[in-house]
């Protein structure tokens, strides 16, 4: 279900969740299928990604590219990274980068929720880059630009590496979304030539006394959908009962979760499903990518399942203004920004939360 977001990346549940669909827990899919040059083996893995995608809206995903050595990388270089001191992580705080490409070092408490909380994390972010002679990055247009990168050995060849990696995984699924939707395999395609996709790479310290209370509050993720990597156990999925689920690390398995956009363009045949993080008592690192599309794009129901209910339900909105003006109203260093107009955002641009209370808000 869509509502209005909350935070970048994030919607804030605010109505019951779908009541149709009952799960214990996620669905696991082989996609290797999708790898296939034979179209009926596409299709058929795409109709197990598309029963996954109506019936739950989060799955683990076996048989991709994506290699054991590269998340290793990943993980190796992120947990030296959120280990030096603060004051070395600041140098690349995000704050300072420029232009508005919102890429960088997100320390504890940067980033607040519509409910004025902040979550123990901190983050480093990064997304896809955009060349200095891209029209979007020459005009200023937010989240557009290049990456930074911490002089830490090894960073950003392993980073970039699993970028790309997961990024070309996310090209591969979107084709599998298409089939399954009954469309063109190239269907998404025009949507996503220049897009934002963050990576986070997010650090959930040790915290003894966090014993199974709340951490990231129940939201749905804004973008197309996300490819998760996490360490541990925290993440819950709500069903349509409204019981939490666990969604723990599986073993070289990603978990997919559908995001608002794939539910609008697919008139709600697609459901981005609840989730929220779980406070443990141990360590945790995650690594989502917010597989995006280009910060222009006019998101709708697409034609095929556009219908007076559909068009009523999902009003069409600007994908990168609503992205940013979300980022806007949840990051420290916008805020200020915001507060002393030196960045406007645009008056259609949605509160934080605007929905009102939940009960399955924090
Ligand atoms: O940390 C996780 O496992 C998931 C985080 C998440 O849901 C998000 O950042 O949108
Ligand atoms: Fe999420």
């Amino acid at each position: 279900m869509y509502h209005a977001p909350a935070t970048h990346s994030q919607t804030t549940l605010t109505t019951a969740p779908p009541t149709s669909h009952h799960f214990d827990q996620l669905p696991i899919i082989d996609i290797s299928g999708l790898y296939s040059p034979d179209l009926p083996i596409r299709l058929h893995t795409a109709e197990a990604l598309g029963k996954a995608a109506r019936e739950v809206g989060f799955f683990y995903i076996t048989g991709h590219a994506v290699s054991r050595l590269m998340r290793s990388h990943l993980i190796e270089q992120t947990r030296d990274f959120f280990d030096l001191p603060l004051t070395e992580k600041m140098r690349y705080y995000i704050g300072n980068s420029g232009n508005l490409a919102h890429r960088g070092y997100v320390p504890e408490g940067e980033e607040v929720f519509a409910t004025g909380k902040h979550d123990r994390k901190e983050a480093f972010d990064l997304g896809f880059e955009h060349s200095v002679d891209d029209p979007d990055v020459i005009a200023g247009t937010p989240m557009h630009g290049l990456n930074v990168w911490p002089e830490q050995t090894g960073f950003e060849a392993a980073i970039r590496t699993y970028y790309q990696a997961v990024f070309a995984l996310g090209q591969t699924l979107l084709h599998g979304f298409a089939l399954a939707l009954g469309l063109a395999e190239d269907a998404f395609d025009g949507f996503i030539q220049n897009p934002t996709s963050q990576l986070r790479l997010i650090h959930y310290p040790f915290d003894a006394s966090a014993s199974d209370s709340p951490g990231i509050g129940a939201h749905t993720d804004y973008e197309c959908f996300t490819i998760l990597l996490p360490t541990a156990p925290g993440l819950e999925v709500v069903n349509g009962e409204g019981k939490w689920i666990d969604a723990p690390p599986m073993e070289d398995a990603f978990i997919v979760n559908i995001g608002d956009l794939m539910e609008i363009w697919s008139g709600g045949t697609f459901v981005a499903t609840a989730h929220r993080v779980r406070k443990v008592s141990t360590e945790r690192y995650s690594f989502p990518l917010f597989f995006g599309c280009d910060y222009h794009t006019r998101v709708e129901p697409l034609p095929a399942f556009a219908t007076a209910e559909t068009i009523q339900k999902y009003p069409a909105l600007n994908a990168g203004e609503h992205l940013f003006a979300q980022t806007a109203q949840s990051f420290g260093y916008l805020k200020v920004r915001l507060n002393n107009g030196s960045l406007k955002l645009g008056h259609h641009a949605r509160p934080l939360n605007s929905f009102g209370p939940s009960e399955h808000k924090l």
